[in-house]
């Protein structure tokens, strides 16, 4: 089964994507979600966290201060680091687990990782191809500050701590401009599937 890498900037419409992709019949690997379950309350994950960043680490119900963390690493780059040692080995074994659920339920005809840090963690060469959701960085922050609610120089910390999107638009070979309406995306989207569907029936 082909595996294509999904990836884009933070706040660039991913999950939008993601979404229509799911509709059209794609199998979904979403690595934002298996990055939140190795830090469930309990998880062996939280607690390494928890051994390294401190007791502010953890809220009053255990679970991980994601808000706190974030702050601490989106501006320390060993930190950063430090966060992602803990965290991409327990990530990767998600992901791994989650394709193969896929590929045993047979119901899909590919499989997208959606994966913001695709290329920084060079993921890329364990696809068969990658996908780019592109945005104009001008809306992405716009967009990024709308959604989460940061300041300029919060969401700017966030946008910096990853490959900048006009360098990812380079190592892509499917871009899907998400710069415009929703509308304008669906239809990228669907013309991608059926060029995509198209190769897979060869
Ligand atoms: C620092 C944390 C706690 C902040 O949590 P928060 O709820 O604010 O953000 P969330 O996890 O929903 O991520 C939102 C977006 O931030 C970006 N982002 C997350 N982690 C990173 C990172 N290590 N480097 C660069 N960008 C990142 C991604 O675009 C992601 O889609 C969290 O992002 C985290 O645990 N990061 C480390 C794990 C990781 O790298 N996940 C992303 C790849 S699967
Ligand atoms: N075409 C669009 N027009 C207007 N707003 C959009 C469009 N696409 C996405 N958005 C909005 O932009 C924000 C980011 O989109 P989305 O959550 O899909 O991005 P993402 O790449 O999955 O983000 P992250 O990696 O940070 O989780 C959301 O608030 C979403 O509703």
């Amino acid at each position: 089964m082909l595996h294509i890498g999904l990836t884009g900037g933070i706040a660039s419409g991913k999950s939008t994507v993601v979404t229509m992709l799911r509709g059209l019949g794609a199998g979904i690997v979403d690595c934002d979600v298996i990055a939140h379950d190795v830090v469930e309350p309990g998880s062996e994950g939280l607690a390494a966290v928890a051994a390294a960043f401190g007791p502010k680490t953890l809220l009053p119900d255990g679970s991980m201060d994601r808000a706190y963390i974030g702050s601490v690493v989106f501006g320390d780059k060993a930190k950063k680091a430090q966060l992602e040692a803990i965290l991409f080995p327990l990530i990767h074994a998600g992901i791994d687990e989650e394709i193969k659920k896929i590929e045993e339920n047979k119901k899909n005809p590919v499989i997208f990782l959606d994966m913001p840090l695709l290329y920084e963690v060079k993921y890329d060469s364990y696809v068969d191809e990658t996908w780019l959701v592109y945005v104009d960085p001008v809306t992405q922050l716009t967009r990024l500050m709308k959604r989460n609610g940061y300041s300029e120089s919060e969401a700017l910390a966030r946008i910096h701590a990853q490959l900048p999107i006009d360098k990812k638009r380079s190592l892509a070979q499917v871009i899907i401009d998400n710069t415009g309406s929703p509308e304008e995306t669906q239809k990228q989207v669907l013309v991608a599937w059926q060029a995509l569907m198209d190769r897979i029936k060869g």
